[in-house]
């Protein structure tokens, strides 16, 4: 480049204190690229590093996404390697590999696939990384968000799962769509373990400010207890919806996890439901699990968990998933 450009007289090098934002991506299959996808997209990082053991496809969508290049704001660094040298330095760590779920194949024995897989890959990212956040994408998340921290030894606030981040933006998109309101505008949280056994916070939802109940009951909009049930139900319903009709999920997840990057990288403080360490919180107490609560994040992880109002019935169901996960857990012999 010394050809096109001559340096003008008494320049400065360039300041030392401006950051490098860093993000590696682990497993470059459908919800991996995705979020590389729309990370680069919106602009978020320096340099996005791309890991996965099959090396021809890895290549094949790095070079993809650099051929991308003219139509972006700004030069992002594209790297990738099955050495994880190449995520030296990384600010955000997000782990998407994994095995997937064999036809009739049991969840304990999928976990137990991609317990082993974390135990050759975290110990890896750790040594590269050692000041980053780390963030588990791949299932069950909540779980192997307990298996990443406990292998990674770093410090709890800097591990977190996506956990009910995807449900939540599930179900405030179907609560906008009832209500024929923005989904910005609703704040609603689905809380604990991810998937199926989600459980959704009725009594906090809000729009534009406005309690739900009183909102409903202000807008003369006609409602019984089970249609809020029927929306958290058809939360759980899409996912299937869309595996079965496209195989796999990439889009949201894409986008979810790119507006959690978003608030680590900017420091932002903003407060989305992911998967904490929950020992402590709302009488969990029987052992080290983590559950989706709603938490502040920013540069240095987990800033805070809200404390949320729940009901009984919603403080239950989340003990009863603790008791769940540690059950499992104490099977993994980690
Ligand atoms: N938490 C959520 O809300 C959510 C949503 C969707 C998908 N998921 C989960 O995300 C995971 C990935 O889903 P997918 O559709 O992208 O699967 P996929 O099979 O398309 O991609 C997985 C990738 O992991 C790679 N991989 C395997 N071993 C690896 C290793 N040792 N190091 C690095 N990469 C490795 C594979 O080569 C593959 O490219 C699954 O566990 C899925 O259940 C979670
Ligand atoms: O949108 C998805 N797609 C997945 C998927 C993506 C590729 S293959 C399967 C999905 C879809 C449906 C069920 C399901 N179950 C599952 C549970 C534990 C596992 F270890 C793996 C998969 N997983 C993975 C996943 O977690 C989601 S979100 C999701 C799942 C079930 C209920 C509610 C939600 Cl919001």
């Amino acid at each position: 480049s010394q050809a096109f450009f001559r340096p003008i007289h008494n320049t400065a090098p360039p300041s030392q204190t401006n950051r490098h934002a860093k993000i590696t991506v682990v497993g470059a299959g459908n919800v991996g690229m995705a979020i590389a996808q729309t990370v680069l997209t919106q602009d978020l990082v320096d340099e996005i590093a791309l890991v996965d053991p099959m090396a021809d496809k890895l290549r094949g969508e790095m070079l993809d996404l650099q051929h991308a290049a003219a139509f972006l704001p700004r030069t992002t660094i594209l790297s990738s390697s099955s050495d994880y040298a190449v995520t030296s330095g990384s600010d955000l760590i997000v782990v998407t590999a994994g095995a997937r779920q064999n036809p009739g194949e049991s969840r304990l024995n999928l976990l137990q696939r991609n317990v082993a897989l974390f135990r050759s890959i975290i110990p890896e990212l750790a040594k590269h990384s050692p000041d980053a956040i780390l963030m588990v994408v791949s299932n069950p998340v909540d779980i192997l968000t307990y298996v990443a921290w406990k292998i990674s030894g770093f410090p709890p606030n800097r591990v977190i799962g996506s956990g009910t981040n995807l449900d939540t933006s599930r179900f405030r998109f179907l609560l906008a769509d009832h209500l024929e309101v923005n989904a910005q505008d609703v704040q609603a949280y689905v809380v604990g373990e991810h998937g199926d056994s989600s459980v959704a916070l009725w009594s906090s939802i809000s729009v534009g400010g406005v309690p739900i109940l009183s909102f409903l009951e202000r807008q003369q909009i006609p409602y019984e207890e089970e249609m809020l049930e029927n929306i958290h139900k058809t939360v759980v319903e899409g996912a299937y919806e869309v595996i079965n009709l496209k195989g796999y999920t990439s889009w949201a997840i894409g986008y979810s996890v790119a507006s959690l990057a978003r608030t680590l990288l900017r420091d932002q403080r903003r407060i989305h439901p992911v998967s904490v360490l929950a020992r402590g919180f709302y009488g969990i107490e029987g052992g080290d699990v983590f559950l989706s609560l709603p938490a502040q994040l920013g540069h240095g992880g987990v800033v805070g968990v809200t404390n949320v109002h729940l009901t009984d019935e919603e403080m239950q169901k989340l003990r009863a998933s603790a008791e769940t996960l540690l059950e499992l857990q104490s099977q993994l012999g980690i």
